[in-house]
């Protein structure tokens, strides 16, 4: 099988089947401390209680892989979410495939996140790890640690290629 991937604007309907857009500009917000600031309430949830799990915070510091992108494999993690959140600002792209035994490689999805936008995977969503677009970019990652297996990666044989080309990266 072979497809070029097109690059999609991450929005919270379209990223819907996959997890939540952590994104001020799509959500609301109440006010708090006397006025002074802004509560964007409850972006995601997160889903990592599972066989005794527990949320921890980390910082990823991602440098970009090559371009065009030959996609070989995809992960998920069937016993917690994970979020992630730009902290530089950069434009990153998200790569994600439907819950399933396996992914699916002609149901890949590609997202780019204008750098304001995060985004929380839901437990067990198939996914690209982190694909930064700019030199030691940065995440703030909210995941699960705890016992058992919580990464299954699959790789896709020789014969499906499924590659990402940056040159139809829309405007954001
Ligand atoms: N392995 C790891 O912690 N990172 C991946 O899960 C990822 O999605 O980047
Ligand atoms: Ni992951």
């Amino acid at each position: 099988m072979n497809k070029t991937l097109k690059i999609e604007t991450l929005t919270p309907e379209a990223f819907k089947p996959f997890g939540d857009l952590i994104d001020k500009e799509t959500s609301e917000f109440f006010m708090i401390n006397n006025g002074s600031t802004r509560r964007y309430h409850r972006m995601a949830d997160v889903d990592v209680a599972d066989n005794g799990g527990e949320p921890i915070i980390s910082i990823f510091q991602a440098t970009p892989l090559q371009y065009p992108l030959s996609i070989k494999m995809m992960e998920r993690h069937p016993l917690g979410s994970q979020a992630f959140v730009p902290l530089l600002g950069n434009p990153y792209l998200i790569l994600v495939a439907p819950k399933d035994d396996s992914p699916d490689p002609s149901a890949i999805r590609a997202f780019i996140s204008n750098g304001r936008q995060g985004v929380n995977y839901h437990k067990g969503v198939w996914h690209h790890p982190v694909l930064a677009l700019t030199e030691e970019d940065q995440f703030l990652i909210v995941d699960r640690s705890g016992p058992g297996n919580n990464c299954d990666e699959v790789y896709f044989s020789d014969k499906v290629q499924v590659e990402l080309t940056l040159n139809d990266l829309v405007s954001i």
